[in-house]
Protein backbone atom coordinates (compact mmCIF):
# COMPACT_ATOMS: atom_id res chain seq x y z
CA UNK A 1 0.00 0.00 0.00
CA UNK A 2 1.24 3.19 -1.24
CA UNK A 3 2.32 5.93 2.18
CA UNK A 4 1.00 9.19 1.96
CA UNK A 5 2.89 12.35 3.43
CA UNK A 6 1.63 16.05 3.07
CA UNK A 7 3.23 19.10 3.99
CA UNK A 8 1.78 22.27 4.81
CA UNK A 9 4.47 25.25 4.50
CA UNK A 10 6.01 27.75 2.14
CA UNK A 11 6.81 27.60 -1.48
CA UNK A 12 10.42 28.14 -2.31
CA UNK A 13 10.81 29.51 -5.67
CA UNK A 14 14.36 28.20 -5.63
CA UNK A 15 13.34 24.90 -4.98
CA UNK A 16 15.82 24.33 -2.16
CA UNK A 17 13.90 24.66 0.55
CA UNK A 18 9.70 25.03 2.05
CA UNK A 19 7.43 22.66 0.08
CA UNK A 20 9.92 21.92 -3.06
CA UNK A 21 12.41 20.60 -0.64
CA UNK A 22 9.81 18.51 1.29
CA UNK A 23 8.14 17.39 -2.12
CA UNK A 24 11.32 16.03 -3.24
CA UNK A 25 12.80 14.50 -0.14
CA UNK A 26 9.32 12.89 0.20
CA UNK A 27 9.58 11.43 -3.40
CA UNK A 28 13.56 10.02 -2.48
CA UNK A 29 12.10 8.25 0.30
CA UNK A 30 9.53 6.40 -1.66
CA UNK A 31 6.17 8.29 0.17
CA UNK A 32 3.55 9.80 -2.22
CA UNK A 33 3.69 13.63 -1.45
CA UNK A 34 1.12 16.09 -0.97
CA UNK A 35 0.98 19.70 0.20
CA UNK A 36 -0.92 22.67 1.08
CA UNK A 37 0.79 25.93 -0.09
CA UNK A 38 0.42 28.89 3.20
CA UNK A 39 2.58 31.85 1.05
CA UNK A 40 4.47 31.90 -1.68
CA UNK A 41 7.64 33.25 -1.21
CA UNK A 42 10.32 34.91 -4.15
CA UNK A 43 13.15 33.20 -3.14
CA UNK A 44 16.80 32.19 -4.47
CA UNK A 45 20.12 31.09 -2.74
CA UNK A 46 20.75 34.85 -1.85
CA UNK A 47 17.86 35.56 0.41
CA UNK A 48 14.33 35.88 0.25
CA UNK A 49 13.01 38.99 -2.41
CA UNK A 50 9.20 38.66 -1.49
CA UNK A 51 6.80 37.02 0.48
CA UNK A 52 2.77 36.62 -0.95
CA UNK A 53 0.25 35.00 2.08
CA UNK A 54 -2.65 32.89 0.78
CA UNK A 55 -5.59 34.01 1.95
CA UNK A 56 -7.08 31.88 4.85
CA UNK A 57 -9.97 30.47 2.91
CA UNK A 58 -7.05 29.28 0.28
CA UNK A 59 -5.34 27.23 3.08
CA UNK A 60 -8.48 25.96 4.70
CA UNK A 61 -10.20 24.88 1.20
CA UNK A 62 -6.75 23.06 0.40
CA UNK A 63 -6.72 21.21 3.80
CA UNK A 64 -10.18 20.30 3.53
CA UNK A 65 -9.64 18.74 -0.29
CA UNK A 66 -6.97 16.68 1.08
CA UNK A 67 -8.61 15.65 4.06
CA UNK A 68 -11.90 14.63 2.43
CA UNK A 69 -10.05 12.36 -0.20
CA UNK A 70 -6.63 11.69 0.00
CA UNK A 71 -6.24 10.54 4.02
CA UNK A 72 -2.50 11.21 4.88
CA UNK A 73 0.10 8.84 7.07
CA UNK A 74 1.85 11.53 8.15
CA UNK A 75 1.96 15.36 8.39
CA UNK A 76 4.47 17.84 9.02
CA UNK A 77 4.42 21.98 9.07
CA UNK A 78 7.02 24.30 7.77
CA UNK A 79 6.38 27.98 7.44
CA UNK A 80 2.61 28.58 8.70
CA UNK A 81 3.77 33.43 8.93
CA UNK A 82 0.53 34.08 10.67
CA UNK A 83 -1.91 33.02 13.57
CA UNK A 84 -4.73 32.29 11.74
CA UNK A 85 -2.89 29.85 9.68
CA UNK A 86 -1.59 28.04 12.72
CA UNK A 87 -5.16 27.75 14.10
CA UNK A 88 -6.54 26.50 11.31
CA UNK A 89 -3.85 23.81 10.66
CA UNK A 90 -4.20 22.61 14.07
CA UNK A 91 -8.28 22.52 13.89
CA UNK A 92 -7.65 20.44 11.00
CA UNK A 93 -5.04 18.04 12.84
CA UNK A 94 -7.70 17.97 15.63
CA UNK A 95 -11.12 17.55 13.54
CA UNK A 96 -9.25 14.48 11.43
CA UNK A 97 -7.84 13.22 14.10
CA UNK A 98 -4.56 13.51 12.22
CA UNK A 99 -1.52 11.03 13.17
CA UNK A 100 1.93 11.34 13.17
CA UNK A 101 2.83 15.47 13.21
CA UNK A 102 6.01 16.67 12.61
CA UNK A 103 6.03 20.42 13.22
CA UNK A 104 9.11 22.43 12.22
CA UNK A 105 9.22 25.76 13.87
CA UNK A 106 9.94 28.01 10.99
CA UNK A 107 10.91 31.22 11.61
CA UNK A 108 13.75 32.65 9.98
CA UNK A 109 15.05 32.05 6.60
CA UNK A 110 18.77 32.03 6.55
CA UNK A 111 19.32 34.93 5.04
CA UNK A 112 17.25 36.56 7.95
CA UNK A 113 14.16 37.15 6.50
CA UNK A 114 11.00 36.81 8.96
CA UNK A 115 8.86 33.79 7.62
CA UNK A 116 6.53 33.57 11.00
CA UNK A 117 4.69 36.97 12.25
CA UNK A 118 6.04 37.28 16.28
CA UNK A 119 2.28 37.37 17.13
CA UNK A 120 2.13 33.68 15.83
CA UNK A 121 4.88 32.70 18.38
CA UNK A 122 1.95 32.42 20.75
CA UNK A 123 -0.23 29.97 18.58
CA UNK A 124 2.77 28.12 17.72
CA UNK A 125 3.31 27.15 21.61
CA UNK A 126 -0.20 26.80 22.35
CA UNK A 127 -2.58 25.16 19.65
CA UNK A 128 0.61 23.42 17.31
CA UNK A 129 2.74 22.12 20.05
CA UNK A 130 0.89 20.35 21.70
CA UNK A 131 -0.34 18.45 18.55
CA UNK A 132 2.67 17.28 17.84
CA UNK A 133 4.49 13.51 17.96
CA UNK A 134 7.90 15.72 16.83
CA UNK A 135 9.11 19.54 16.81
CA UNK A 136 12.08 19.82 15.18
CA UNK A 137 13.47 23.74 15.91
CA UNK A 138 17.02 24.75 15.15
CA UNK A 139 19.00 26.26 17.90
CA UNK A 140 17.37 29.52 17.69
CA UNK A 141 14.44 28.69 17.36
CA UNK A 142 14.26 26.22 20.53
CA UNK A 143 15.18 29.50 22.28
CA UNK A 144 11.97 31.51 20.89
CA UNK A 145 9.64 28.75 21.70
CA UNK A 146 11.33 28.80 25.62
CA UNK A 147 12.59 31.72 26.24
CA UNK A 148 16.14 30.05 27.36
CA UNK A 149 19.37 30.61 25.68
CA UNK A 150 21.07 27.75 24.77
CA UNK A 151 25.29 27.76 25.05
CA UNK A 152 25.93 23.95 26.45
CA UNK A 153 24.20 20.71 25.56
CA UNK A 154 23.07 20.97 29.07
CA UNK A 155 21.02 23.83 28.13
CA UNK A 156 20.12 22.27 25.24
CA UNK A 157 18.33 19.01 27.58
CA UNK A 158 17.21 21.50 29.63
CA UNK A 159 14.85 23.43 26.87
CA UNK A 160 14.26 19.66 25.15
CA UNK A 161 12.47 18.98 28.57
CA UNK A 162 10.78 22.21 28.68
CA UNK A 163 9.09 21.60 24.97
CA UNK A 164 8.00 17.99 25.99
CA UNK A 165 6.33 19.68 28.95
CA UNK A 166 4.85 22.24 26.85
CA UNK A 167 3.38 19.18 24.91
CA UNK A 168 5.94 17.70 22.17
CA UNK A 169 5.81 14.26 22.44
CA UNK A 170 9.26 14.10 21.24
CA UNK A 171 11.59 16.61 20.70
CA UNK A 172 14.57 17.54 18.21
CA UNK A 173 16.75 20.37 19.16
CA UNK A 174 19.07 20.49 16.01
CA UNK A 175 22.88 21.21 15.96
CA UNK A 176 23.33 22.88 12.72
CA UNK A 177 23.12 26.53 14.95
CA UNK A 178 25.98 25.48 17.06
CA UNK A 179 28.83 26.67 15.48
CA UNK A 180 31.74 25.87 18.14
CA UNK A 181 31.94 22.13 17.17
CA UNK A 182 33.66 20.48 14.51
CA UNK A 183 30.79 17.58 15.37
CA UNK A 184 27.37 18.16 14.06
CA UNK A 185 25.16 16.68 16.87
CA UNK A 186 21.45 16.65 17.02
CA UNK A 187 19.45 15.80 19.82
CA UNK A 188 16.30 13.99 20.35
CA UNK A 189 14.34 13.82 24.01
CA UNK A 190 11.42 11.05 24.06
CA UNK A 191 9.78 12.23 27.36
CA UNK A 192 12.19 9.81 29.13
CA UNK A 193 15.65 9.92 27.39
CA UNK A 194 17.90 11.46 25.43
CA UNK A 195 19.36 10.09 22.20
CA UNK A 196 22.21 11.86 20.41
CA UNK A 197 22.47 11.52 16.32
CA UNK A 198 26.38 12.88 15.67
CA UNK A 199 28.00 13.16 12.12
CA UNK A 200 30.96 15.18 11.05
CA UNK A 201 30.05 18.74 10.26
CA UNK A 202 30.86 19.22 6.55
CA UNK A 203 32.62 22.89 5.65
CA UNK A 204 29.99 24.23 3.19
CA UNK A 205 27.85 27.29 2.68
CA UNK A 206 25.66 25.48 0.79
CA UNK A 207 22.94 24.27 3.60
CA UNK A 208 20.02 26.05 2.18
CA UNK A 209 16.47 23.68 3.62
CA UNK A 210 18.54 21.64 5.67
CA UNK A 211 15.79 21.94 7.59
CA UNK A 212 12.88 21.81 5.91
CA UNK A 213 15.07 18.30 3.97
CA UNK A 214 15.48 16.98 7.37
CA UNK A 215 12.04 17.07 9.06
CA UNK A 216 10.76 15.84 5.65
CA UNK A 217 12.91 12.84 5.91
CA UNK A 218 11.29 12.21 9.19
CA UNK A 219 8.01 12.58 8.29
CA UNK A 220 8.34 10.14 5.61
CA UNK A 221 9.43 7.70 7.54
CA UNK A 222 6.93 8.06 9.69
CA UNK A 223 4.51 7.54 6.87
CA UNK A 224 5.78 4.12 6.14
CA UNK A 225 5.48 2.77 10.09
CA UNK A 226 9.05 3.63 11.47
CA UNK A 227 9.69 4.63 15.31
CA UNK A 228 10.50 8.09 15.73
CA UNK A 229 14.00 7.11 17.33
CA UNK A 230 14.24 5.14 13.50
CA UNK A 231 13.03 7.54 11.07
CA UNK A 232 15.31 10.90 12.88
CA UNK A 233 18.22 7.94 11.76
CA UNK A 234 17.56 7.75 8.03
CA UNK A 235 16.83 11.48 8.34
CA UNK A 236 20.07 12.10 9.04
CA UNK A 237 21.67 9.78 6.95
CA UNK A 238 19.41 11.69 4.37
CA UNK A 239 20.75 14.82 4.92
CA UNK A 240 24.07 14.03 5.60
CA UNK A 241 24.34 12.92 2.12
CA UNK A 242 22.21 15.87 0.91
CA UNK A 243 25.02 18.53 2.22
CA UNK A 244 27.98 16.16 1.28
CA UNK A 245 27.04 15.76 -1.88
CA UNK A 246 26.18 19.74 -2.85
CA UNK A 247 25.00 20.97 -5.96
CA UNK A 248 26.87 23.86 -6.53
CA UNK A 249 24.17 25.95 -8.27
CA UNK A 250 23.36 29.62 -7.42
CA UNK A 251 25.61 32.53 -6.34
CA UNK A 252 24.71 32.20 -2.34
CA UNK A 253 23.88 29.65 -0.15
CA UNK A 254 22.69 26.60 -2.65
CA UNK A 255 20.60 23.78 -2.25
CA UNK A 256 21.29 20.86 -0.77
CA UNK A 257 20.91 17.53 -3.19
CA UNK A 258 17.91 15.69 -2.81
CA UNK A 259 19.09 12.56 -4.83
CA UNK A 260 21.98 12.12 -2.99
CA UNK A 261 20.67 9.51 -0.49
CA UNK A 262 19.09 7.19 -2.77
CA UNK A 263 22.01 7.28 -5.34
CA UNK A 264 24.02 6.30 -3.00
CA UNK A 265 22.37 3.22 -1.61
CA UNK A 266 21.77 2.00 -5.52
CA UNK A 267 25.69 2.37 -5.85
CA UNK A 268 25.87 0.27 -2.42
CA UNK A 269 22.80 -2.37 -3.67
CA UNK A 270 24.98 -2.50 -7.12
CA UNK A 271 28.55 -3.34 -5.94
N1 LIG B 1 27.46 21.87 7.79
C1 LIG B 1 26.74 20.80 8.14
N2 LIG B 1 27.30 19.56 8.12
C2 LIG B 1 26.59 18.46 8.48
N3 LIG B 1 25.31 18.51 8.90
C3 LIG B 1 24.70 19.71 8.96
C4 LIG B 1 25.37 20.92 8.58
N4 LIG B 1 24.49 21.96 8.74
C5 LIG B 1 23.34 21.43 9.18
N5 LIG B 1 23.45 20.07 9.33
C6 LIG B 1 22.41 19.15 9.75
O1 LIG B 1 21.24 19.51 9.03
C7 LIG B 1 20.08 19.32 9.84
C8 LIG B 1 19.33 20.64 9.94
O2 LIG B 1 19.95 21.43 10.93
P1 LIG B 1 19.93 23.00 11.04
O3 LIG B 1 20.79 23.55 9.95
O4 LIG B 1 20.28 23.32 12.45
O5 LIG B 1 18.41 23.34 10.76
P2 LIG B 1 17.74 24.64 10.15
O6 LIG B 1 17.87 24.52 8.66
O7 LIG B 1 16.33 24.52 10.62
O8 LIG B 1 18.45 25.82 10.70
C9 LIG B 1 20.59 18.76 11.16
O9 LIG B 1 20.54 17.35 11.12
C10 LIG B 1 22.02 19.26 11.22
O10 LIG B 1 22.83 18.44 12.03
C1 LIG C 1 9.43 28.73 2.12
C2 LIG C 1 10.55 28.48 3.06
N1 LIG C 1 10.36 27.64 4.12
C3 LIG C 1 11.37 27.41 4.98
C4 LIG C 1 12.61 28.00 4.82
C5 LIG C 1 13.69 27.74 5.83
O1 LIG C 1 14.78 27.07 5.26
P1 LIG C 1 15.82 26.21 6.14
O2 LIG C 1 15.40 24.81 6.04
O3 LIG C 1 17.13 26.43 5.47
O4 LIG C 1 15.79 26.70 7.54
C6 LIG C 1 12.79 28.85 3.71
N2 LIG C 1 13.96 29.47 3.49
N3 LIG C 1 11.74 29.08 2.85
Amino acid sequence: MVKKALTIAGSDSGGGAGIQADLKTFQELDVYGMSVITAVTAQNTTGVQGVYKVPLEGIQEQLQSIAEDLRPDAIKTGMLFNSDTIDAVSRFIEFYEMKHVVVDPVMIAKGGASLLQNEAVKALKEKLLPLATIVTPNIPEAEVLTGIKIVTMDDRKQVAKLLHIMGAKTVMIKGGHDQGREEMIDLLYDGQQFHTFSSNRIPTKNTHGTGCTFSAAITAQLAKGSSVVQAVKVAKDFIQAAIEEDLHIGSGHGPTNHWAYKRNKVKIAIK
